[in-house]
């Protein structure tokens, strides 16, 4: 028994409500060439893509040389080849860097790519360009190319969605040639096409109408059919002036039972009882020569059996008193088969006389408009788009709305709650209420007391605190015997706005404390003022600051290595999402979905390049900080390292992520700006993150750049470690691991449906 190369049995599919395909089975054997024909939007791709493994059917089952399509889809596309409708090559890789490119997904060696490339030039006769860019062939060569690319592996069944599409009717013939070369070297063909002349040539073909198969059979089967040939009629082909024009009153004959437009003549079918030049005469017409007796062609078969469906439809719908006559016009007054029909058949739409003359447009009358002709057409048209973007009204009014309340409550320049940390090593009363009085000034805030020196300097270096108090043991003895106590603040530096803030009001804080002191001291006990130890007199208590990391207070320092961070982020963050995103959009992305390439292969092939440009893009950067602004590391250079790869698996996530938000490139830089704006604005590279509100501040927890930055601050400016920074690195990491999950878990390994 000879089992059949493709098996689909009762194949439906739907998207929501409507009905792609419906219910088709058909069985195509080795070696034919199957063609798919129907109108527009019938369900020929999607009947393809099912058969493809890439879209599930929505019911039924389908095997592709034995294989089922739903659960061994991946086994199936090492033996399929697909050439898709649109061209979906890489236009920027020459002839030859597709072919390979194709012949290395499919797993080719060296000896056998380059045995089966030049095979495949020869068959498409491509040898003579396979330097130039695939984007500069013309149409007929592009899809030799793709041909070329489909044949690569050897495919044991070839599907071709439209191939002739769009291309001359030579190049049209040399591409059926070699189909027909393909046929006869034993590879299965499945095309679908809109060109009669094309189904002619298949040994089999369907006819699907509105997601039906309508029909199924040889061509000169199909052409054999009683419904097109009903008994006691004859058909004719009769030429006529303007044959459109006349096209209705034959059709209202009783006598007529079908009358078909085609080119410049009119297939007639009529009553045997009557002759066509009867019939002519009495609408007063006369033809151009002999009314010619014809067999049905394979157009007269589709166009009779869509317009039996069309009634059929039709009378399911209306009241079904009336019997609806097989000469009733289609309701367009023209099959949808007919439409499409292509170049070959290509219908006068002139109502001109029937002298056929026209009147040539005077040019001076085009530019009476001006140049405000079509303004409103443009303008209505924009409106549109808009309206049916809800990614583009999203970003046009919820997006600022949200960024102007969050970034209007994050902005605060004035510099308030610096965290502080306190290393009271005395303890009594008078030194707590020096405490709270750092806390009353409202520039500090106390988040947290220590109680060793290795805490204290940890507590900095680590980034918890910016400030830090050190009361001494014997503070208030030394206040008590009158004596100078010296308070040290100890400073981070790197913000320099931070910085020269608690320095100031530090100090300003001491020369009040001591001020009050000393006039309290003065009136109440009758006591002089402190003395320094030479026995000067000196206010009560000096407060030293001390400005650690960036004693300079230079703001560049500050700036640069969070700068690293943001630009790390942007190059690997827009160039990944662009990436996959032109690949979905050029129709790349479904061509090598129906290839064996493995969804880690694929994601990871696309992704460790952009990861490379973003390694070469960090180290620039940290060259440039090093040697142009002094910025100089004083941690450990492998940590930075292993921490920046970290931030930058991060960044390809979120890059990932977009690409699976978005459709187009301009929704994936709409969705990057989205991640880009907190990232610079909320994660502490310009604004203290301290400062914000605390539901803002929340947010910042949220954002991969907020840890990295505290990283690169720590480790360049602060020589943070490991431990100084296990907070950050813990929040980084989960933020990586979020982020790669649900990228991955969107980035499926299927067609967006
Ligand atoms: N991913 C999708 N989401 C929603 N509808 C879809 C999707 N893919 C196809 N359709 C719809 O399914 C129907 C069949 O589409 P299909 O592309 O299979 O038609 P076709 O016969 O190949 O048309 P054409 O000859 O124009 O390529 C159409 O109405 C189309 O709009």
């Amino acid at each position: 028994m000879r089992h059949p190369i493709i098996d689909v049995r009762s194949l439906s599919r739907s998207f929501g409500t409507l009905t792609a395909v419906r219910d088709v089975s058909f069985q195509v054997h080795r070696g034919s060439i199957f063609g798919l024909l129907g109108p527009n939007g019938s369900g020929k791709s999607t009947i393809i893509r099912m058969l493809l493994g890439i879209l599930p059917p929505s019911d039924g089952d389908a095997s592709v040389l034995g294989m089922n399509v739903k659960d061994e889809a991946e086994q199936i596309k090492p033996r399929v080849g697909y050439m898709s409708q649109q061209f979906s090559l890489y236009g920027d890789l020459s002839v030859q860097e597709n072919i390979d490119f194709y012949g290395r997904i499919y797993g080719l060696d060296r000896n056998r790519l380059s045995h089966r490339r030049d095979v495949v030039l020869s068959l498409t006769g491509l040898h003579d360009r396979v330097e130039q860019l695939a984007g500069t062939l013309s149409g007929g060569w592009k899809q030799r190319l793709a041909l070329a690319c489909s044949l690569i592996h050897e495919p044991d069944v070839l599907f071709l969605d439209e191939p002739t599409a769009g291309i001359d009717p030579v190049a049209r013939r040399d591409l059926w040639d070699l189909l027909f070369e393909l046929s006869g070297r034993g590879v299965t063909l499945f095309v679908t096409t809109h060109y009669m002349d094309e189904a002619e040539r298949c040994s089999e073909v369907g006819y699907i109408f509105e997601s039906q198969l309508l029909v199924l059979g040889k061509p000169h089967e199909l052409k054999r059919l009683p419904a097109v040939n009903p008994s006691g009629t004859r058909r004719y082909e009769i030429r006529l002036p303007n044959p459109a024009r006349h096209l209705p009153a034959l059709r209202d004959l009783p006598e007529v039972h079908d009358a078909t437009l085609f080119g410049e003549s009119i297939h007639l079918l009529l009553d045997d009882t009557r002759s066509p030049e009867e019939v002519l005469a009495g609408l007063g017409l006369v033809a151009h020569d002999e009314a010619r007796e014809i067999a049905p062609s394979l157009e007269d078969v589709f166009v009779t059996l869509t317009r039996n469906a069309e009634e059929r439809a039709e009378s399911s719908l209306v009241t079904p008193k009336t019997e609806p006559s097989a000469r009733d016009p289609a309701p367009s007054g023209q099959s949808a088969f007919q439409e499409s029909s292509g170049e070959d058949e290509s219908q006068p739409t002139s109502t001109a006389d029937d002298d056929d003359d026209f009147t040539p447009i005077d040019p001076t009358e085009r530019n009476d408009q001006g140049t405000w002709n079509g303004l409103w057409a443009v303008l209505l048209k924009e409106l549109v788009h808009i309206r049916r973007q809800p990614t583009t009204l999203f970003f046009m009014l919820v997006v600022p709305v949200m960024q102007t309340i969050i970034f209007g409550y994050a902005i605060d320049t004035q510099i308030e709650h610096i965290p502080t940390v306190v290393f009271n090593m005395d303890g009594r009363q008078v030194s707590r209420e020096l405490t709270s009085a750092f806390e009353n000034t409202r520039r500090f805030q106390i988040i947290g007391h220590v109680w060793d020196e290795e805490s204290f300097q940890r507590a900095l270096s680590s980034g918890r605190a910016k400030v830090g108090v050190r009361i001494p043991p014997n503070y208030v003895d030394q206040l008590l015997r009158g004596e100078q106590t010296r308070l040290q603040v100890l400073i981070d530096g790197s913000d320099s706005q931070v910085a020269t803030t608690a320095q100031s009001t530090a100090q300003l804080l001491g020369k009040n404390l001591s001020i009050q002191m000393a006039t309290a001291k003065g009136e109440a006990l009758q006591l002089a003022p402190a003395r320094t130890a030479s026995g000067q007199s000196a206010l009560p208590i000096e407060v030293r600051t001390r400005l650690l990391y960036n004693p300079d207070l230079e703001s560049s320092h500050f700036f640069v290595p969070g700068l690293v961070g943001i630009i790390l982020q942007l190059v690997t963050l827009f160039l990944t999402s662009f990436a996959v995103v032109r690949e979905r959009e050029i129709g790349t992305l479904e061509q090598l979905f129906v290839t064996p390439v493995g969804r880690t292969g694929l994601l990871l092939g696309k992704l460790l390049p952009y990861a490379l440009v973003g390694f070469v893009a960090f180290l620039t950067v940290l060259v440039v900080m090093i040697y142009v602004f002094g910025v100089e590391i004083r941690g450990s250079i492998s940590l930075l390292f292993v921490l920046s790869m970290l931030f930058m698996i991060c960044s390809l996530g979120l890059g990932l992520l977009v690409s699976t938000l978005a459709k187009t490139q301009l929704e994936a830089m709409q969705f990057a700006f989205v991640i880009m704006l907190p990232s610079v604005l909320l994660s502490g590279f310009v604004f203290p993150r301290s400062e914000m509100p605390f539901p803002i501040y929340l947010i910042t927890f949220a954002i991969p750049a907020t840890y990295y930055i505290e990283i690169l601050r720590g480790v360049v400016l602060r020589g943070a470690d490991f431990i100084d920074l296990i907070p950050w690195i813990f929040g980084l990491i989960v933020c990586g691991v979020l982020v790669i999950t649900l990228s991955v878990f969107r980035f499926q390994k299927r067609l967006k449906v």
